[in-house]
């Protein structure tokens, strides 16, 4: 199996707190890959280290063979990335930053021109391609970053919650491109909550809870012939407190002032 992404004792504490226990993440090249986990449990500050833009405090870091942080120009060519809060030049427009990014990555003028507008079109942000990034929405901001990610046609795509904020008619769109671009043999990676989304996206699944990886591999083995939803409440605890204990106050007819 060729790795996209291998990670070795990847470890990261903020103060006291451990934010992501030296894990051994592995994620097979052409894989359309999820990672799941409960709030906190060291997503983000996993991709934000693996894509070279948090150090971590120890372990490694494989893209494609090369050590993201002793070869970060080889790796940086090589991937895309989605970040959670994602920044953008807000006073350009949607095409210019396209032209924009694509110039940096060191793409010919021609051909950023052209892939620009055919990312634009595949996005439906045509005809938004003149107005500045500013006026976005949430979900067109996704779709113009996405765009600027996929633009150098990486070999590995990092997504953290791509489709937050996205409308369903825009996450088929999301979904189709991001199928053709696994399909010819590049990798995605990308964190969701969407337990659904997931299992109906992706061949491979990482879960981390509290810092660490609890389980990781194909879809059909993490899931065990349950839901991923299931097997996802049972790896992380879910079932542990279903709010029975405490809020007894909650939703009780209102009481008499004493
Ligand atoms: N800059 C920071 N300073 C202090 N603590 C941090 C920082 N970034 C993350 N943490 C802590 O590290 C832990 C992991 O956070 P992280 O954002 O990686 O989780 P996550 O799995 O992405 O969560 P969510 O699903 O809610 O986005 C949390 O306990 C968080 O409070």
């Amino acid at each position: 199996m060729t790795e996209a992404v291998h990670t070795h004792g990847l470890f990261k504490r903020f103060g006291p707190q451990i934010a992501v226990a030296g894990i051994d993440l592995v994620v097979p090249a052409g894989s359309f890959a999820g990672l799941v986990g409960p709030n906190g449990a060291g997503k983000t500050t996993s991709l934000s280290m693996i894509t070279g833009l948090l150090r971590p405090d120890g372990g490694q870091v494989e893209i494609d063979g090369f050590d993201v942080w002793r070869d970060p120009v080889a790796v940086k060519a090589r991937i895309g990335v989605l970040p959670e809060g994602l920044r953008l030049f807000e006073r350009l427009s949607g095409r210019e930053l396209l032209l924009y990014n694509g110039r940096l990555r060191g793409i010919s003028k021609a051909d950023v021109a052209q892939r620009a507008e055919e990312l634009l079109h595949v996005m439906d942000l045509a005809e938004a391609a003149d107005k500045l990034v500013v006026d976005y929405s949430t979900g067109m901001r996704k779709k113009i970053g996405l765009a600027a990610a996929l633009l150098h046609n990486p070999s590995v795509l990092f997504l953290d919650e791509p489709f937050e904020g996205v409308d369903p008619v825009s996450a088929n769109t999301l979904t189709e491109v991001l199928r053709r671009f696994t399909a010819s043999g590049s990798t995605v990676i990308f964190s969701s909550h969407v337990m659904d989304l997931v299992e109906r996206l992706c061949d491979w699944v990482s879960v981390m809870s509290a810092g660490h990886i609890v389980a990781q591999g194909p879809l059909e083995l993490v899931r065990e012939g349950r839901s991923l939803n299931q097997a996802f409440l049972e790896l992380v605890g879910g079932s542990r407190d279903n709010g029975d204990s405490g809020l007894s106050w909650l939703g009780r007819g209102k009481e008499e002032p004493a």
